[in-house]
This record gives structure tokens, C-alpha cells and sequence, in this order.
């Protein structure tokens, strides 16, 4: 990217009334991490980088599109996960210079490094990853031709048909399906905020947010922040996964997960931040009318300014972001890798481990633990402990017959303690998860090797980390097992407390 696309951009972000602190802010190209941020003196803790009127974020509140549209928004479904953002994105591309974005959209990348695109030959080496099942392009593709294409065909006022191959093809909409996969913030409206245009009528309004009813000044200064990512499905499925989410800090809703699709928004200037483990010396915070860039910590001048993705395993940053973290490790592991890693070991698994072992049927107790726990997967942690809700299934499935009816009557899940039963089962369960990936943890190292790694490709070598990084947190789990086992077999010991217990010690839930 030279330096006049950005001069362009930043001139852009100017004249649409963003404020950009050019003496503490630079944006260049950062060799492996694109574009970023970077400090040009010393910042001190709660400056503001740069700030951003809400009528300049992109979301389908503040294109027009959706009320050109009127009722037929809604009855083309674009009210409904992201494929409506989508096509306001593209529309708003269509219309060149016209576009109040046209300066941002020029910036926005054009190629993405993520599993979405890649050829098989590059997927096979991320088979046993919990990335394969995730990568959505069906799911996705669905959604363009069941909504997106009926919509478009229906107003060729909006869409005329000389743009449609270069703005609406299948393959723009798998890119800005990604540019708001790795770029989009969740940012909610203000409270009691009214939009005009807004309805009952989900997503039916479309007008700028600049009509909120009067707030409190105090209330300002309760503005909420940039959280985690939410974690969920993949672009086209009904929950979604913003990058970044702003949500109010009192806002404890059961419902988070149900997000709605008007608050997932591109913020231009915003999503020029990169982001790695633990690294985050900025953040977002969004008040009534504007968001704002604040510095969460001193950064001395010539420092990159890290926003945070919500520090995800490998598997979802390639997914989601194309790229992995590599980064010191902590005990029990060593070496580098990323120590938000998970792995995934799926309940099915589980009980074909264990319907080897028991002679009784185990569906009667998988569907009770389906219905009371609805936990289907576990997850394995770079802490190498065996987690608290597997240890109780892994116990359901090893009750007696007595027991299990008592605990059915009971209604409660089975404590997480563990013992020697459950441990030669939880060995067994983690060998055949280990046996999903093609390769041992040797090749991979191999494969990563100082004169070995220069020659993989980039996605090649992604894959490679990634599946490292999950192997590694199952042979670590497997050695504490192992030497818990062994613990458990000494005769002449007394058994400390802790070696009763099971993955962090907490009840499991219900
Ligand atoms: C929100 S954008 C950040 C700005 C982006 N670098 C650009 O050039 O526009 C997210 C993208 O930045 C890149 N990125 C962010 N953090 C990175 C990191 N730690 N290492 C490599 N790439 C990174 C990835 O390509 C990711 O999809």
C-alpha cells in the first residue's frame, strides 16, 4: 500500500469529520501484519488516537440502502445476518465517488489469506483442526443466491445490470463477507438512542445515527468498550461473529450471543489496528455520538498500537483474520506457539471411546447430558487440564447402572472429581483425538525448522502452526494424565487433595 492511498484515506477520513491526532498517530506497513498503527512520539495512558463520528461508521443503520429498499429488505431476508451489510458494502462500492465510503472502501483489502480461499491441497493439512467445519463458504453462498440475488434482481433502478458482474458477483460478496469477518466492530446504539427511520420494522430504517435523543452528559463518560470477539459461526449462518465487539459494561444480557445484525459496523480508521496475544495498548470506546481510539496503556514513540481481537486460538485468527500468533509459551509448555490455544474434542468422540469400554448402551445418558449440559465439545486449554464439564461426562458415561438412574433422578450432573477409571478413559479419549491429525508433532516441528520452514508457503505454514499448536496442548494433557495416573497407582502415598481433583477444580455447571 503506498503512502498516497493512505494520505488519500486519512484526507478522507478528515473531510467526513473524523479526528485523526497526526502528531501521535502514523499509519505504514508493517513487514507480515499489512497496514497498521504506529506511535510517532511517546502517548501517555487515556490519550485519544482518533475519533470517529457514528454516522461514519458502515452498517446497514447507516447506508440508505436499506430504506430505498423499504419492505422488501425485510421480505428478501436482508434483515438477517450479514448478508444485508453485505450488499450495502457493495452497493455503496457500486456507486464510486457518490458514496459518503468511497475513500474507505478504496482501502479496504482485496485479497484475503484465510482458509475461505484457499485450494484443497492447502485444507488437507489443517484436517483435525477446529478450523475445517467452520469455514462456512456454503452456509454462506446460500445466502447470496437465496437473498442477495432476488434482491438485486428486483431493483435495477439500485442495481443496474452493467455493475452487477464487477460490484455483485459471488466472489465480492465472499470478500466483503471477509472484510467484515476480520474488520467489523459491534457497536450498539446509545441508550434510549432513536434512530430515524428505525421501525418495528427490523432493519427497515436506514437513516445516519445522528438523531439520539437527548443523553445525559454524565453518561458519557460511562461509555462502554471494544470486548472480546464474539465467538461463534461462520459468515451466512444466523449468529455471527463481529471482530470486535463494543458492548455496554452493564449490559449482562443472557441474549449476547443473539446479536443483532444492524450493530455489527465497519469503522473505518478503527480497523487499521492490528492486534497480537496479549499485546493491546488500545482500544475502542464508543460515547453517544462519536467512538473513540483511546491509549489503554504509556506507548513510547515508534511503537506499534495494538487494538485487541480478543486474543482467539490460531485456528480462529487464520479463519477469521489469516494470520497466527506466535508467541513465548508457559508451562506446562514450552517453546513458541499461542497460548489462547484450544483444542476441541467433540462429545461424539467421547462416547465411542467409551461405548468400547462399558457393556451397557450410553444413549440413554448421552441425550440426558445433551438436554441438561447442552455441551457437545469440550475444550482443552494451553493449561493442559482436563476440563471440569468432560471429566463429569466422561464419569456419566462410567456409572453403573444404580448410579446413573440415581442421577437422573437427581438431576444433576455428576461431580468432576477424578479417578483412576476416569483418567485410563480421559488417556484413551485424547490418543484417539491426536489420531485426527495426519502428521505427529515431529513432522510438524520439522516442517517448522530453520532451513526446512522458508520453504512453505504462507498458508502451508499457518496450517502447520496451528495443528501444532492444538498437538500440543493434547500431548500435554496426556503427560499430566499419564503422571496423575502414576500417582494415583504409587501404593506407599498418600494422595494429596489435589490429586482428586478434576480440571480446575470448580463444580461443573448446573
Ligand atoms: C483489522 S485489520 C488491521 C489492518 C490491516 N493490517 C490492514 O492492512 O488493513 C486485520 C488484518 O490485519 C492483519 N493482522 C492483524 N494483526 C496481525 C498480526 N499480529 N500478524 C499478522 N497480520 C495481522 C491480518 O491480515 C488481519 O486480517
Amino acid at each position: 500500500m503506498t503512502d498516497s492511498v493512505i494520505d488519500n484515506f486519512v484526507s478522507w477520513f478528515a473531510n467526513q469529520q473524523g479526528l485523526l491526532d497526526t502528531s501521535s498517530m502514523g499509519i505504514v506497513d508493517f513487514p507480515g501484519h499489512g497496514r497498521g498503527a504506529v506511535a510517532l512520539k511517546d502517548i501517555p495512558e487515556d490519550h485519544t488516537l482518533f475519533s470517529i463520528p457514528r454516522g461514519l461508521t458502515l452498517s446497514t443503520r447507516t447506508s440508505t440502502l436499506p430504506t430505498l429498499m423499504g419492505h422488501a429488505w425485510k421480505e428478501h431476508g436482508l434483515h438477517e445476518g450479514w448478508v444485508g451489510l453485505i450488499l450495502c458494502m457493495m452497493w455503496e462500492e457500486s456507486r464510486g465517488a457518490e458514496s459518503k465510503w468511497s475513500g474507505y472502501l478504496s482501502v479496504l483489502p482485496e485479497k484475503f489469506d484465510t482458509p475461505m480461499f484457499w485450494e484443497e491441497d492447502d485444507l488437507k493439512e489443517l484436517q483435525g483442526t477446529a478450523v475445517v467445519d467452520k469455514i462456512g463458504r456454503d452456509d454462506a453462498e446460500r445466502d447470496y443466491y437465496e437473498k442477495l440475488v432476488p434482491a438485486v434482481k428486483s431493483r435495477p433502478d439500485l442495481f443496474p445490470e452493467d455493475k452487477l458482474e464487477r460490484y455483485f458477483s459471488v466472489e465480492r460478496y465472499h470478500l466483503n463477507g471477509s472484510r467484515i469477518l476480520s474488520r467489523s466492530f459491534h457497536v450498539e446504539k446509545w441508550k434510549g438512542e432513536h434512530t430515524e427511520g428505525d421501525s418495528d420494522e427490523e432493519g427497515a430504517g436506514g437513516a445516519e445515527d445522528e438523531s439520539a435523543m437527548d443523553v445525559d452528559p454524565q453518561e458519557v463518560s460511562a461509555a462502554a468498550h471494544v470486548d472480546e470477539p464474539v465467538q461463534e459461526d461462520a459468515p451466512g449462518s444466523d449468529v455471527e461473529e463481529p471482530q470486535l465487539v463494543v458492548e455496554a459494561e452493564e449490559d449482562d444480557s443472557d441474549d449476547e450471543d443473539r446479536e443483532d445484525p444492524a450493530d455489527v459496523a465497519m469503522v473505518p480508521m478503527a480497523d487499521m489496528l492490528n492486534a497480537r496475544f496479549e499485546s493491546e495498548n488500545a482500544k475502542l470506546f464508543y460515547e453517544e455520538r462519536e467512538l473513540k481510539m483511546v491509549s489503554t496503556k504509556p506507548i513510547k514513540a515508534g511503537e506499534q498500537i495494538w487494538n485487541t481481537y480478543g486474543d482467539p486460538p490460531n485456528s480462529d485468527l487464520l479463519r477469521r483474520y489469516g494470520h497466527v500468533d506466535v508467541v513465548q509459551l508457559r508451562p506446562p509448555l514450552s517453546g513458541t506457539g499461542n497460548p489462547g490455544d484450544v483444542v476441541e474434542v467433540g462429545a461424539d468422540l467421547v462416547v465411542s471411546v467409551a461405548s468400547k469400554k462399558v457393556k451397557y448402551d450410553l444413549q440413554e445418558r448421552v441425550d440426558w447430558w445433551l438436554e441438561e449440559a447442552d455441551d457437545d465439545v469440550f475444550i482443552l486449554r494451553t493449561d493442559c487440564e482436563l476440563p471440569e464439564e468432560l471429566v463429569s461426562f466422561l464419569r456419566l458415561l462410567l456409572q453403573s447402572e444404580d448410579e446413573w438412574q440415581k442421577t437422573a433422578k437427581k438431576s444433576k450432573l455428576p461431580k468432576p472429581k477424578v479417578d483412576k477409571d476416569v483418567l485410563d478413559i480421559a488417556v484413551d479419549v485424547i490418543e484417539a483425538r491426536l489420531k485426527a491429525y495426519p502428521t505427529f508433532i515431529k513432522d510438524d516441528e520439522k516442517l517448522l525448522s530453520p532451513g526446512s520452514v522458508e520453504q512453505l508457503s504462507l498458508n502451508k505454514k499457518n496450517a502447520v502452526i496451528v495443528r501444532l499448536g492444538e498437538k500440543r496442548i493434547l500431548q500435554g494433557t496426556l503427560t499430566q494424565l499419564r503422571s496423575q495416573v502414576a500417582a494415583l497407582s504409587a501404593p506407599s502415598r498418600k494422595r494429596s487433595r489435589d490429586d482428586d481433583k478434576g480440571g480446575r477444580g470448580k463444580k461443573a455447571r448446573k
